[in-house]
C-alpha cells in the first residue's frame, strides 16, 4: 500500500509535467481570474447578511436616513453576488473543460509513444475509460476546488472575522473548531475508506478490461454459444463492482455520527454563550439575527467543502488507472535524432535472443539478410519467428546480442526515424474504418501515383477500382467490409506506399490464393535490387532458388536448393 501511495506521488508529478508540458500553463493562468471571483463571492456572502443586520437594527431603532441606503446596497450586493456565483460557477466549468482537453490530449499524444507491450496488457475499451474517469476527475477537482473549497474557506474566515467584531471571538472560537473538526472527519474518513475505494476502482477498471475483450470479440463469443458466460461473466463482474461499492457507502456512513455529534455539541456550546450576552444586553437582536443567520450558512460550506473533500480524494482515486497508464513505459525516442540511412541495406543479427515473461521466445540467432533475394524466417509453430520480427519492427528490444542496421544497433536507432525506411506487414492486419486510401496512406501525405503503384504491386488495383467508391470506399470497423486476402494486400500496400528500403512481411501472404501471392511476391522480388526483404513464412513453396532462409530454432542462414 505505502510502496503504491509512494507510487501515485511520483505518478501525479510525472502527470503535472505532462500536463506543462502539453500547455497546462494557459489553463492555469485561466484559472486565475476565477479564483478572484470565486473570493468575491465568498465575500459577498458574508457581507449581504452582514448588512441585512444592521438594516434590522437601524429599523429597530427607527428609521434613519441611512436605511434607504443600506437597502439598495443589500439589494444590490444581492443580485450582484448571484452573478458572481454563476460567473464561478460556469467560468470554472471551462477551465475545467480546458483542462479535460489538455489531459486528453496529452494523454493522446503518450499512448503514441507507449511500447507494444502496453497495447498488449491495456485492451482500447480499458484504456478510454482510463482516459474519460481521469478527465472527469480532473474537472470535479477543478471545479470543487475553485466553487467550493476555495469560496468555502474564504466564507469561512469573512464569516470569523464579521462573526468576532460582531459576537465574540470566544463563539468565532468555537465555529473555527466546529470547522477544523468538520473538515478533519471527512479527511480521516476518507483516508480510513480509501482501500475500499481503490479496491471499488480497480474492480471497474477490470469491468472495462473485460468488456473489452468481449466486445472486441462478440462475433467468436456467439458462434461458440457463449453469450451466456459472458453475460454472467459481466453480471458477476458489475455484481462484484457494486459491492466493492456497498462497502465503502457502509464504512462512510458510519462516519455520519460524528458530522452530527460535532454540530450538537456547536450549536449547544455557542448559544450557551450568545444568549446570556443578549440577555445582559451586550448583544442586539441584530447580533442574534446576523449570529443565527450566519451559523446556518456556515455549516453549508463546511458541509459543501466536506463533500468536495472527499469528493476529490474520490476523484483522485479515478485518477490512478489514467496515471498508472500515464506512468507506463514508452518507447524511446531521441528528439532531433538524424533520419537512417540505409547503404547496402545488411541486416546482422548477432546473437540475438528474446524471452518473454512465460520463458518463451525467440532463441539465440546469429544470421545475415542481404538485397539480391528475399530472406526467408521458417521453423514451427511457436519457434519465434514474429518475436524475431518485432524485434526487427523495434515492438521489443533483443534480451541478448544485437540487431545490426548497416553496422548500427538497432536499439541506438531512434523508431520514427526507422519507421521512415521500412515497410512492416504484420501477422494480423490492422485496418480503421475508413477509406481504403486512408488506410494505405495511414497519415502520410497522399501521392495519386504513389498510392496506385502500391495498390498495383498488392495486386489490388483491380478489385479496389471494381469498389463502389474506388479508393474512397469506407472499409468498415477493422477493415471487415473487405475479405481477409483484401485486408491483408492493403497492409501489404501500406508498406509498399512509402518506397522503404527495408521490408519485413510476418506471414503477409497467409490469407491469400497462391497465385495472388506469387504474383506479390515476383513483384517484390523485383525490388531486392533496392530493399532488404525479410518474410515469415509457413509455405516452403514459395521460396526460391537463391532466397535465403533463416531457419528457428537453429538461426543459420542458407541459400535454399529450390522449391519444396
Ligand atoms: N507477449 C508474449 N508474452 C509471453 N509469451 C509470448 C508473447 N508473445 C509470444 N510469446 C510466446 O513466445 C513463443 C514464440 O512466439 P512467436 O509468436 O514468436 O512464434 P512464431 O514462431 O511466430 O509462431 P507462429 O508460427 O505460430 O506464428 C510462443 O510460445 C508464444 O507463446
Amino acid at each position: 500500500m505505502t510502496a503504491e501511495k509512494a507510487g501515485d506521488g511520483g505518478g501525479i508529478l510525472a502527470f503535472i509535467q505532462g500536463l506543462k508540458d502539453a500547455g497546462l500553463k494557459d489553463v492555469a493562468r485561466s484559472l486565475l481570474p476565477v479564483a478572484v471571483l470565486a473570493v468575491v463571492s465568498a465575500v459577498l456572502m458574508v457581507l449581504v447578511p452582514y448588512l441585512f443586520s444592521r438594516l434590522i437594527d437601524d429599523l429597530a431603532d427607527g428609521w434613519t436616513s441611512n436605511a434607504a441606503w443600506i437597502v439598495a446596497g443589500y439589494a444590490l450586493l444581492l443580485g450582484g453576488g448571484l452573478v458572481v456565483r454563476h460567473m464561478v460557477e460556469y467560468l470554472g466549468y471551462m477551465c475545467a473543460e480546458r483542462m479535460a482537453c489538455a489531459i486528453s490530449i496529452a494523454f493522446f499524444d503518450r499512448l503514441m509513444r507507449k511500447t507494444a507491450t502496453f497495447f498488449v496488457d491495456n485492451n482500447i475499451v480499458a484504456i478510454r475509460q482510463a482516459q474519460a474517469r481521469g478527465a472527469m476527475a480532473m474537472n470535479v477537482i477543478v471545479q470543487l476546488g475553485l466553487g467550493v473549497i476555495l469560496t468555502g474557506m474564504v466564507q469561512f474566515l469573512a464569516t470569523l472575522v464579521t462573526l468576532g467584531a460582531a459576537v465574540t471571538s470566544a463563539i468565532a472560537a468555537i465555529v473555527a473548531a466546529y470547522g477544523v473538526v468538520f473538515v478533519g472527519v471527512t479527511y480521516l474518513a476518507a483516508a480510513r475508506t480509501r482501500r475500499s475505494l481503490d479496491a471499488a476502482i480497480d474492480a471497474d477498471q477490470q469491468v472495462a478490461q473485460v468488456f473489452g475483450n468481449v466486445i472486441g470479440a462478440v462475433e467468436a463469443v456467439r458462434q461458440v454459444g457463449g453469450t451466456t458466460w459472458a453475460r454472467h461473466h459481466h453480471e458477476t463482474q458489475m455484481r462484484g463492482l457494486l459491492a466493492c461499492w456497498a462497502v465503502y457507502c457502509r464504512r462512510r456512513i458510519a462516519y455520519a455520527s460524528l458530522y452530527g455529534g460535532a454540530l450538537v455539541v456547536q450549536i449547544g456550546m455557542t448559544f450557551a454563550l450568545l444568549l446570556p450576552a443578549w440577555r445582559a444586553g451586550q448583544l442586539t437582536i441584530g447580533d442574534v439575527v446576523l449570529f443565527n443567520t450566519l451559523l446556518l450558512q456556515l455549516n453549508q460550506p463546511f458541509e459543501a467543502a466536506g463533500h468536495a473533500i472527499d469528493d476529490v480524494i474520490r476523484s483522485m482515486a479515478r485518477l490512478r488507472p489514467l496515471l498508472r497508464m500515464w506512468q507506463a513505459p514508452e518507447m524511446p525516442m531521441r528528439s532531433g535524432a538524424p533520419p537512417v540511412v540505409i547503404s547496402d541495406g545488411m541486416i546482422t543479427f548477432d546473437r540475438v535472443g528474446y524471452v518473454h515473461a512465460d520463458g518463451r521466445g525467440a532463441p539465440k540467432i546469429t544470421a545475415t539478410a542481404r538485397r539480391g533475394h528475399i530472406t526467408w524466417i521458417v521453423g514451427e509453430t511457436g519457434a519465434g519467428k514474429t518475436t524475431l520480427m518485432r524485434l526487427l519492427t523495434k515492438a521489443l528490444d533483443p534480451g541478448t546480442g544485437r540487431v545490426l542496421i548497416d553496422g548500427t544497433d538497432l536499439t541506438d536507432i531512434d523508431p520514427d526515424a526507422w519507421y521512415a525506411v521500412v515497410g512492416i506487414v504484420p501477422q494480423e492486419p490492422v485496418l480503421i474504418a475508413d477509406t481504403v486510401a486512408m488506410n494505405v496512406t495511414f497519415g502520410r501525405i497522399r501521392n495519386e501515383a504513389r498510392l496506385n503503384a502500391a495498390l498495383a504491386a498488392a495486386q489490388l488495383q483491380e478489385r479496389v477500382h471494381a469498389m463502389p467508391a474506388g479508393v474512397e470506399t469506407v472499409v468498415g470497423e477493422r477493415g471487415f467490409r473487405l475479405s481477409g486476402g483484401e485486408r491483408q494486400r492493403i497492409a501489404i500496400a501500406r508498406a509498399l506506399y512509402n518506397d522503404p528500403a527495408i521490408l519485413l512481411l510476418d506471414e503477409a501472404g497467409s490469407a491469400l490464393d497462391p497465385a495472388t501471392e506469387a504474383g506479390i511476391l515476383d513483384g517484390i522480388r523485383q525490388l531486392t535490387d533496392r530493399v532488404t526483404v525479410i518474410a515469415v513464412t509457413h509455405r516452403l513453396g514459395v521460396i526460391q532458388p537463391g532466397d535465403a532462409v533463416i531457419t528457428l530454432p537453429d538461426g543459420v542462414s542458407s541459400v535454399a536448393p529450390g522449391p519444396a
